[in-house]
């Protein structure tokens, strides 16, 4: 199976990236992660100034006879815009496209943020990341549809070139439309990444009779198994309602059956989060060749034989 593929008119070797704020934070992780199988990769969602964020434990494996997903509240740690920007300057294009994720505290942190990546001229990628569920009394720019519609046209304005939006999950249809109607409005916006984690779960150990993780009294973005379902509806909602933009899906993505599954929902690229986190960069070769096997045997030659073409019940 061939699994080349492209973004934007850019050649990728393979649809599968990191999830932002997986494997990304630092120096080494960005390297690790250029170095590795991935097709293209993105940088932790960044605040202008350098975040510690949440205290620990924050991050969890929601374990069974397996693991099933994970639960965290990182809390926006990050190195600042000013790191990512300079690996950014150095990353080598050639081997694979960059994404850079903001999530800035205010509007004037993401349009400052937004002009000196403008200004740099690097052909890095802009994820405007609306849906960071763990910023104590921050709510989530993607859930209030007057501060999306306000930020699109801001970022568009100042940014005046292709960018991309990080949204959380929705549930309802009319939600589905309404987003969808305020990215339509937008034609800069060039692609969609769905989906975030699902927000403010709470997961508790049985034993102690306690919350898994610390801050917000346990509650925290969900992740892994628990998700596919959700975030297979949202890649394949706004793959139907926003013709003109490209898709990326994210959402508990283990293996190459539910790399898959993204693509066939419509999604053009697919992001790795929980099991990325768990397994580390080689997981991305297995999933590679889990996807081509799946193609093989059901006769696909290239992502474009089936891409967004999941059938339904007539
Ligand atoms: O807590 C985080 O740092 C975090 N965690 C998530 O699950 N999604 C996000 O967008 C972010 I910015």
């Amino acid at each position: 199976a061939d699994l080349t593929t492209q973004f934007l008119e850019l050649p990728l070797k393979n649809p599968l990236m990191n999830a932002s704020g997986v494997w990304c934070s630092v120096a080494s992780q960005l390297e690790a992660l250029a170095e590795s199988a991935a097709g293209a990769m993105v940088s932790k969602s960044c605040t202008l100034q350098p975040r510690d964020g949440n205290p620990e434990p924050r991050y969890r494996v929601i374990n069974g006879e397996r693991t099933f997903g994970s639960i965290n509240s990182m809390g926006l740690p990050n190195e600042g815009f000013a790191y990512y920007l300079r690996y950014a300057q150095r990353h080598d294009y050639e081997q694979k496209p960059l994404f850079m994720s903001i999530s800035g505290l205010t509007l004037d942190d993401n349009l400052t943020m937004v002009d000196s990546l403008k200004d740099a001229v690097i052909p890095a990628l802009l994820e405007v990341n609306l849906s960071c569920p763990n910023v104590p009394g921050k709510s989530q720019i993607g859930y209030d549809f007057d501060a999306m519609d306000t930020l699109l046209a801001e970022v568009s304005s100042g940014y005046q070139r292709p960018f991309g939006v990080k949204l959380p999950p929705y549930f309802d249809m009319a939600h589905f439309d309404e987003a969808a109607e305020i990215l339509n409005r937008y034609p800069l916006v060039a692609f969609v990444t769905c989906i975030n984690s699902i927000g403010n779960a709470l997961v508790i150990d049985i034993d102690s009779e306690t919350t898994l993780i610390k801050p917000k009294d346990g509650f925290g973005g969900l992740g892994g198994d628990y998700v596919l379902p959700t975030a297979l509806a949202n890649v394949n909602a706004f793959y139907r309602r926003c013709p003109e933009k490209t898709i990326i899906g994210c959402g508990g993505v283990k293996s190459g059956t539910e790399a898959f599954l993204h693509l066939l929902a419509g999604a053009t690229l697919v992001q790795i989060g929980t099991s990325l986190y768990e397994e580390g960069p080689g997981i991305f070769p297995r999933v590679l060749d889990e996807l081509a096997a799946i193609m093989d045997d059901k006769g696909y030659k290239t992502i474009a034989d089936f891409r967004g073409k999941l059938k339904t019940i007539a």
